[in-house]
């Protein structure tokens, strides 16, 4: 796919989730890997009305080159990026439940939210570290992003929300969404004792699909 046309996606899948929810406001920010750089959301952008042609442009040290001035977490998303080298897209969100999720668990925590089925540890994974709280914007969570980043596909930021890596920009999407579902029914069933998957069917579904 050619810049353009990834342009292009990136607003059509920031206006998916703004329209279903997933996104209200000016919160949350997506980053995509060029060959040459990076794509990533303006800062202060509403994902539900990105035009494709302001999209910010980094180069491939993260300098902003073109576009308007790119989302004040660069480096969160340089965190993902730079320990997750087979990832091709990243996606912040302040989706409501997941956030709840990280307003509940605790700083150093693996796995805020339960193995209850089969596709969220097929896009998520075992685990969801969380990060401890930091001002947006600050660039002292990259470290520790960075860190957790290369043993999981997502983690979340403690009484923020959750960050989430793909393969694709899609990927990284679908992931976000089946993220949310997935806090939002932990949420749901929290205190009921739910039937969870056993490590056995866990690591069915990694060699399977991980
Ligand atoms: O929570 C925040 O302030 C940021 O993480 C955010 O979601 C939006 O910031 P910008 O991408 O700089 O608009
Ligand atoms: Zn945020």
């Amino acid at each position: 796919m050619d810049e353009a046309a990834i342009r292009e996606e990136l607003a059509a899948l920031g206006a998916s989730l703004f329209q279903r929810g997933y996104s209200v406001g000016t919160a949350g920010n997506i980053s995509v890997r060029l060959p040459d750089g990076y794509l990533m959301t303006p800062t202060n952008s509403c994902l539900g009305r990105l035009d494709p042609a302001r999209i910010s442009r980094l180069d491939a040290a993260w300098n902003h080159i073109g576009g308007d001035r790119p989302s004040k977490e660069v480096f969160m998303h340089r965190a993902v990026l730079t320990a997750r080298p087979d990832a091709g897209a990243v996606v912040h969100l302040h989706s409501t439940y997941a956030t709840a999720i990280g307003c509940l668990a605790e700083p150093g925590e693996t796995a805020p939210i339960p193995p209850l089925t089969p596709y969220f540890v097929m896009r998520v994974g075992r685990t969801l570290p969380v990060i401890r709280y930091y001002r947006p914007g600050d660039a002292a969570m990259e470290a520790e992003i960075h860190a957790a980043a290369k043993g999981a596909k997502a983690v979340l930021l403690a009484n923020h929300g959750p960050v989430v890596s793909g393969a694709t920009l899609a990927d990284a999407v679908a992931a976000a969404e089946e993220l949310e579902e997935s806090a939002r029914l932990a949420l749901l069933l929290r205190g009921a004792n739910p039937r969870l998957l056993t490590p056995a069917q866990v690591e069915e579904l990694l060699a399977a699909f991980g």
